[in-house]
C-alpha cells in the first residue's frame, strides 16, 4: 500500500476514530505504570514468603558466589599482564601465566554453575507465585456477587486475569534477583575500581550517573511508545472479536464497508504507533554505546596520562577497561528494571483492587445450611435496587406453595428476570424478606439454598465439550445411564442420537452448532439431572418450530413435576399450563391469577395475550 493512500485514508478515518476507538477501551486499564508503592510491593512479595525460606538462601548464595568470581576474573587478567606477561623485573613467567589462566578458568567454571542454578531455582519460585496468584485472583473472581460483573466488561475482568498477571511474571521470575546482583556486582566493581587506583576509579565513576540517567529516560519513552502499540493491537483484538462475533448482524444490515472502514483506521493507527516505538527503540543502541563511549574516552586519555606518570602499570589499565565494560550492563538492566517496577506497580494495584472487592452477597457469620427443602417460597413486601434510587421491584408480595408453577409475565423491564434472580440471593433486597418454607434465605449458606435451586436461562450456556459433559455439568458424579436417562426424559435424546459421535460429540463454546430449541433441550436435561426442589425457567423468546415447541412442551412437564417453578414466560402455551400467573408491571404485581381468571379480568394480561395473537 502507497503513502498516498494511506494518507487520504487516514483523512477519511480521524473523523469517526474518536468514537470508534473509545468503543474499544476499559479506562482503568488504560494506566501503563504507578508510582512505587512500599505497601503494595510488600503485599506482592507475600506472595513469596512461603518457598522463600526454602528456596531464597540458596539462591543468595548462588548469586554471592556468581558475582565474586565474576568480579575476580578482570583482577587476575590484569595480574597476570603485571606479574606474568610484562613484569616489572623483565622477565616473563609462563607458569604463572598458565597457573593465573587455570585459575580464570576455574572461575569461570564456578559462576557458570552458580548462574545456572540461580536462574534455575529464581524462575522455580516465579512460576509458583504466578501459579498461586492467578489462582487467588481467579478463586476470588468467581465468589464475586453479580453487581460486580454488571458493572465491568467482561474483557476487562479477562485483561486482568491474563496481561497483568504476567506482567508481573518478569518481576518475580528474575526481575527481582537480578537488581540483586546487579546492585552488588555495580558497588562491587565501585569498591575495586576505588581500591586499584582511587583517581582513575572516581574518573570512571563520574559517567555512572549520566548513563543510568540515559537508559532510564530513554527507556521510559520506549516503553510507553510500545505500550501504546499493545492497546492499539488490544483494540483491534476487541473489535475482531466483536466483528466475528457480530458478523450475523453486520452481513444482515450490510455494514461490512463501515466496518472494514473501523478496522482500517484502527489497523493504520497501530501501524503507525510501532513505526513510532520502532524509530525509538533503534536509537537506544547507539545512544547508550555513545554515553558507554564517553566512559571510555575518560578511562583511556585519564589512564595514558597516569600511565606516562609512572603512577599504574599497563595491566591496571586493562582491568579497569574490563571492569568498566561490566558496568554497563548492571546499570542499563537496571534502569530496565526500574521501568518493570512502575508498570508492575499499575498491575498489582489492578489486582489487588480485585481481591479486595467483597461478594456484596455473603454468607452471615451465623448462617446454617438450608435443610432439604419442600419449595414454599414467599415473597414479604419486597423492594429491590440495582442503583440505589431506582427501584426495580416496589414492594412485591407474593405467595407459592410447594410444587406450584408460577409464570411470571409483563412488558420488558417489567421485573420479570429481577424477581427470579432474587430467589437464588444474586442480589440482596433493600426491604421486605424472601423466605423458603419459612428460612429467610439471608439466614442460610447460599451454597445449600443455591445448591436447591436449579436456573434454566435465556441464553442457554454450552460449554466447550461433550454433549455428555455439558448435562452433567448438573450434578458433576451422574453416571452416563443417568445423563441418557436425563436426556430421554426431556426428549433430547433422539438428537443427540442423530449427532455424529452422540454424547460424545464435542460442541464449541457456546454450543453455535447447535440450534436454539436443542440448548434449551440440552439445558432441560442438565436441570433435571441437578433434580432441584426449585427449578427457575427464563424462558427463550426466540419463535421455534411447532414440532420443537411441542417437544419443548412435553419436556417442560416431565422436568417441572413435583418441583416449584418460576418461569418467566413468552410462550402462550407455556403460560396456559402454569398454576399461577403474576403480572407485573413497572416493579409492581399489577394482576394475579389462573389464566382463565386473568383472561375474564380484562386487563393487562388479556391485553399482552391479544396482542400475541395479533402478530401470529
Ligand atoms: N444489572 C442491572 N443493573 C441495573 N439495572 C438493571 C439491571 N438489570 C435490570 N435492570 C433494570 O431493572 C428493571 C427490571 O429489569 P428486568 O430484567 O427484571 O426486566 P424483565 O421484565 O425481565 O425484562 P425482559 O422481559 O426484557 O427480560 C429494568 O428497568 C432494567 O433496566
Amino acid at each position: 500500500m502507497n503513502n498516498t493512500s494511506i494518507d487520504s485514508r487516514q483523512k477519511v478515518a480521524d473523523t469517526s476514530s474518536v468514537r470508534v476507538e473509545d468503543r474499544f477501551v476499559y479506562q482503568d486499564d488504560e494506566l501503563i505504570d504507578k508510582a512505587f508503592n512500599w505497601k503494595q510491593f510488600s503485599r506482592l512479595f507475600a506472595y513469596i514468603k512461603p518457598y522463600g525460606k526454602q528456596l531464597l538462601p540458596f539462591i543468595l548464595l548462588m548469586m554471592v558466589l556468581g558475582t565474586i568470581t565474576k568480579l575476580a576474573v578482570p583482577f587476575i587478567t590484569g595480574a597476570a599482564i603485571d606479574n606474568a606477561i610484562q613484569p616489572a623485573n623483565g622477565q616473563p613467567s609462563l607458569k604463572l601465566l598458565y597457573g593465573l589462566t587455570a585459575l580464570a578458568l576455574g572461575l569461570y567454571l564456578i559462576q557458570w554453575v552458580a548462574n545456572a542454578y540461580r536462574i534455575k531455582y529464581t524462575n522455580i519460585i516465579g512460576q509458583r507465585v504466578i501459579y498461586d496468584l492467578r489462582g487467588d485472583l481467579f478463586t476470588h473472581i468467581q465468589r464475586l456477587s453479580f453487581s460486580f460483573f454488571d458493572k465491568r466488561p467482561a474483557g476487562s475482568v479477562l485483561v486482568r486475569v491474563t496481561n497483568d498477571v504476567n506482567s508481573l511474571q518478569d518481576l518475580f521470575t528474575n526481575g527481582a534477583v537480578n537488581v540483586m546482583i546487579d546492585c552488588v556486582q555495580l558497588l562491587g566493581i565501585i569498591v575495586i575500581l576505588l581500591l586499584i587506583n582511587w583517581k582513575l576509579g572516581l574518573a570512571v565513576i563520574l559517567t555512572v550517573p549520566i548513563m543510568f540517567f540515559v537508559s532510564t529516560k530513554l527507556r521510559k519513552v520506549i516503553r510507553r511508545s510500545w505500550q501504546e502499540v499493545r492497546m492499539k493491537n488490544s483494540r483491534i483484538n476487541s473489535h475482531l472479536n466483536e466483528s466475528i462475533q457480530g458478523i450475523r448482524v453486520t452481513q444482515a444490515y450490510t455494514q461490512e464497508q463501515q466496518n472494514m472502514k473501523y478496522f482500517d483506521n484502527m489497523n493504520l493507527s497501530s501501524k503507525q504507533s510501532w513505526d513510532k516505538a520502532s524509530a525509538l527503540n533503534q536509537m537506544f543502541g547507539p545512544l547508550i554505546e555513545i554515553t558507554g563511549g564517553l566512559g571510555s574516552m575518560i578511562l583511556f586519555g585519564f589512564g595514558t596520562m597516569l600511565i606516562a606518570s609512572g603512577e599504574i602499570e599497563i595491566g591496571i589499565l586493562v582491568a579497569f577497561a574490563n571492569y568498566v565494560s561490566n558496568f554497563w550492563d548492571p546499570i542499563n538492566r537496571l534502569g530496565n528494571m526500574y521501568n518493570q517496577l512502575l508498570v508492575a506497580m499499575a498491575s498489582s494495584e489492578r489486582i489487588f483492587e480485585f481481591m479486595d472487592e467483597q461478594p456484596s452477597v455473603a454468607d452471615k457469620p451465623d448462617a446454617k445450611p438450608l435443610p432439604r427443602i419442600r419449595g414454599d417460597i414467599a415473597f414479604h413486601h419486597v423492594v429491590f435496587e440495582y442503583e440505589a434510587g431506582r427501584p426495580a421491584l416496589k414492594g412485591i408480595h407474593l405467595n407459592v406453595k410447594a410444587g406450584q408453577s408460577i409464570a411470571l409475565v409483563g412488558y420488558t423491564g417489567s421485573g420479570k428476570s429481577t424477581i427470579i434472580n432474587l430467589i437464588s440471593r444474586f442480589y440482596d433486597i433493600k426491604s421486605g424478606s424472601i423466605t423458603i418454607d419459612g428460612h429467610d434465605i439471608r439466614d442460610v449458606t447460599i451454597e445449600s439454598l443455591r445448591s436447591q435451586i436449579s436456573i434454566v436461562l435465556q441464553d442457554t450456556f454450552i460449554f466447550s465439550g461433550t454433549i455428555r459433559d455439558n448435562i452433567r455439568f448438573g450434578r458433576l458424579g451422574a453416571t452416563d445411564e443417568e445423563v441418557e436417562a436425563a436426556a430421554r426424559a426431556v426428549h433430547a435424546h433422539t438428537f443427540i442420537e442423530k449427532l455424529p459421535k452422540g454424547y460424545d460429540t464435542e460442541v464449541e463454546e457456546r454450543g453455535s452448532v447447535l440450534s436454539m430449541g436443542q440448548r434449551q433441550l440440552l439445558s432441560f436435561a442438565r436441570a433435571l439431572l441437578a433434580d432441584p426442589r426449585i427449578l427457575i425457567l427464563d424462558e427463550a423468546t426466540a419463535s421455534i418450530d411447532t414440532e420443537t415447541e411441542l417437544r419443548i412442551q412435553e419436556a417442560l412437564k416431565v422436568l417441572l413435576q413435583g418441583r416449584t417453578s418460576f418461569i418467566v414466560a413468552h410462550r402462550l402455551s407455556t403460560i396456559r399450563h402454569a398454576d399461577h400467573i403474576v403480572v407485573l408491571d413497572h416493579g409492581e404485581i399489577r394482576e394475579e391469577g389462573s389464566h382463565e381468571e386473568l383472561i375474564q379480568h380484562g386487563g393487562v394480561y388479556n391485553g399482552l395475550i391479544e396482542a400475541q395473537f395479533r402478530f401470529l
